[in-house]
């Protein structure tokens, strides 16, 4: 079995003779299959520098390995801007050598942003408010095909001869990865970082404020601690979400000491040539065991008016943000549901032509946060989460994903997820509130959604968790 395409990769590496100053190369090969998590997880020694990143259709797939290059802007107002300014600066010194017609190999970044654009406390400290990584090697999986990318630098007195072996170790050592075997954790506790009282007594306050003031929604989040007998390998966790959330993006982000992982079902935005998706999604109910009681429970929530409610906002919200930039929008008039393993959710797809010069980056930056993780008016929220939420979101609820140099990409909303540092993981999940809420139903939604994740670690507790 050829491992290393030479006669593909000396063809791309001749052009470098071509061009001159070419501080930094991308080259890409197809290679035989290989399994991405065995790949993430054989790779533990660059941990701190791997990110991995599945789509929810699943037809998409990346395993970033080492970190060649970083985006990353101090915080501002155009944070989103920003970045797309960095990628076209670095653009200038990549030169692609490759000439795959596929979407997602070649220069990709991953990367992500902070829920607020203002600095955050000490346990979010190596996330920064927006950071993206170009990888050393990348493994793309594509509809069932699969590439390899390396980035390195080169200088003029390299020789192909000495770029081929250089690209030819480093594809060895991705097939060196074996089967790689799940450890066994004991859970010893759960903490929750607020009591249901001290969360009533929130719920209590934003429903006062939906009542006397402008605020129409808002989202609120706990933070539950789960706190292990040993260290939590990233690849675990990654490998058990990936068996067990399908139609999710499923996301992870290590830096330094730590890892921020999750499976997300909320697509923020995604846009290819110009064609744009997004979502809405707000609104929830549980699973039922039986497919009566399921469809039962599917059938409630789309007549559930408190429901109905918190999804209209974002419905709303999404059409007004893209209609401008839009010369063609695509919304039904009724939301469907989405079914997860634990959770279903009412669900209205967008779809829209992006007017020519509109890029990625506008469409984040008109989107984020949607109602259906800030609230409604969208400042107004902010200022009551701000306040009132007593954690730190850091890179919860934010806009997690990946782009290329067109600028084409993909952006998940980074929900049903946790940061793990050490033998701890601290997750999040929240809820919308609106005038009908009630804190003990709020209360049950946000434990419905920490189900995923306690399931993945191997540590949900019947007794306090789930239904
Ligand atoms: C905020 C979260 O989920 C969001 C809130 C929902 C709701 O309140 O019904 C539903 C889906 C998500 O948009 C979360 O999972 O943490
Ligand atoms: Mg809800």
């Amino acid at each position: 079995m050829i491992k290393t395409d030479r006669v593909s990769l000396e063809a791309q590496l001749k052009q470098i003779e071509h061009i001159e100053q070419t501080p930094y190369i991308s080259i890409v090969q197809k290679i035989n299959p290989i399994d991405p998590l065995n790949l993430f997880a054989h790779f533990a020694h660059l941990k701190g520098e791997r990110f991995y990143w599945s789509n929810a259709a699943g037809d998409l797939t990346f395993v970033g390995l080492g970190t060649f290059k970083e985006l990353y802007t101090d915080s501002s107002d155009d944070r989103f801007l920003a970045i797309q300014d960095q990628l076209n600066q670095l653009k200038e010194s990549i030169n692609v050598l490759h000439d795959f017609d596929v979407e997602g190999v070649g220069p990709v970044f991953f990367g992500g942003f902070s829920f607020f654009d203002t600095p955050h406390r000490k346990e979010w400290e190596s996330f920064p408010e927006n950071n993206f990584v170009l990888a050393k090697q990348m493994l793309t999986v594509k509809q069932g095909e699969y590439f390899l990318t390396h980035h390195i630098e080169v200088s003029p007195n390299d020789s192909i001869e000495v770029l081929l072996n250089q690209i030819e170790q480093e594809t060895e050592a991705i097939y060196e990865a074996g089967l790689f075997v799940q450890e066994t954790r004991k859970l010893e506790e759960v903490q929750d970082q607020l009591s249901f009282d001290q969360w009533s007594s929130m719920i209590a306050h934003a429903i006062e404020e939906i009542q006397t003031t402008n605020l129409e929604k808002v989202v609120l989040a706990r933070e539950v601690e789960a706190v292990f007998d040993r260290t939590i390998p990233t690849e675990d966790l990654l490998y058990a979400l990936t068996n067990q959330q399908q139609h999710s993006y499923v996301f992870v982000m290590e830096q330094g000491e730590e890892a921020f992982i999750g499976a997300s079902p909320e697509r923020l935005v995604s846009v290819t040539n110009q064609v744009m998706y997004s979502a809405c999604l707000a609104g929830t109910t549980s699973r039922g065991e039986t497919m009566d009681v399921d469809d039962l429970l599917a059938w409630r929530l789309l007549n559930d008016e408190k429901n109905l409610e918190e999804h209209r906002y974002v419905v709303n919200m999404i059409r007004e943000a893209v209609q401008p930039i839009c010369t063609h929008l695509d919304i039904p008039n009724e939301p469907q549901i989405y079914p997860l393993k634990n959770i279903q959710h009412l669900y209205t797809p967008v779809q829209g032509q992006l007017k020519p010069e509109v890029t990625l980056f506008d469409t984040l930056k008109k989107l984020h946060p949607t109602p259906a993780l800030g609230g409604e008016p969208r400042q107004d929220a902010m200022n009551f989460i701000k306040m009132h939420e007593p954690i730190e979101r850091g890179w919860y609820a934010a806009p997690i994903g990946w782009f290329d140099q067109s600028l084409n990409g993909e952006f998940a909303v980074a929900i049903r997820s946790g940061l793990i540092a050490g033998n701890r993981i601290k997750l999040f999940a929240g809820c919308g509130v609106v005038a009908d809420s009630d804190a003990k139903a709020e209360y049950d939604e946000t434990n419905l959604k920490l189900t995923p994740m306690l399931d993945a670690l191997g540590g949900n507790r019947d007794d306090d968790y789930g239904e």
